[in-house]
């Protein structure tokens, strides 16, 4: 949360004349509710069965960049379906950064907390690994910005990123 993959990931498909979706986005679209209604009513399992659904439908789907939740990585069927329907950027930003770009936010249920510096922490040691295990690129930084990712992204596949 607060990686920059709704901000990057929308700057990016405008760079690569892509569509571009943003999967919590897609979420509160189908249910016509945001996702701290949606948290309250059903949970956070109801949230990631909901989450796991839209990837699910993506992966059949070419020519778009996708920002997930940040959560996304926790079900081994997101994983595999974001491994093999194209290719994985992980933003990987540290944690004061995140901290500080989310800190005054609500629609993030799961910050709403007493220490929300320590509920990404966790969250951070939990899912960095997940990340890393699905990530085709990984950008590193607190000031992640379109060039920098695109750059990574030609070195890393040339121009077959394209198809
Ligand atoms: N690369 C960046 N550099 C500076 N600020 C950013 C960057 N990416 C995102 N932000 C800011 O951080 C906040 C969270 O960004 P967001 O794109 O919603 O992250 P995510 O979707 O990963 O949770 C927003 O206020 C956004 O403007
Ligand atoms: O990390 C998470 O578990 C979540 C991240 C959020 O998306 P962003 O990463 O875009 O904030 C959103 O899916 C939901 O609040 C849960
Ligand atoms: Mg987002």
């Amino acid at each position: 949360m607060g990686a920059g993959k709704t901000t990057i990931g929308k700057a990016l498909a405008r760079r690569l004349a892509y569509h571009f979706v943003d999967t919590d986005h897609e979420v509160e679209a189908r249910t016509g509710v945001g996702l701290p209604t949606i948290f309250e009513i059903e949970g956070e399992d109801g949230f990631r069965k909901r989450e796991a659904q839209v990837i699910a439908e993506l992966a059949a789907l070419k020519g778009r960049v996708v920002a997930t939740g940040g959560g996304a990585v926790l079900r081994p069927e997101n994983r595999q379906n974001l491994q093999t329907s194209g290719l994985v950027i992980y933003l990987d930003v540290p944690l004061p950064t995140l901290h500080e770009r989310t800190r005054h936010d609500k629609k993030r249920p799961l910050l709403q907390v007493s220490d929300p510096r320590q509920k990404l922490r966790e969250l951070h040691a939990q899912r960095d690994p997940l990340y890393r295990e699905v990530a085709d690129l990984i950008v590193s930084g607190s000031r992640i910005t379109v060039q920098s990712v695109l750059n990574l992204l030609i070195k890393k596949v040339g121009e077959s990123w394209k198809r």
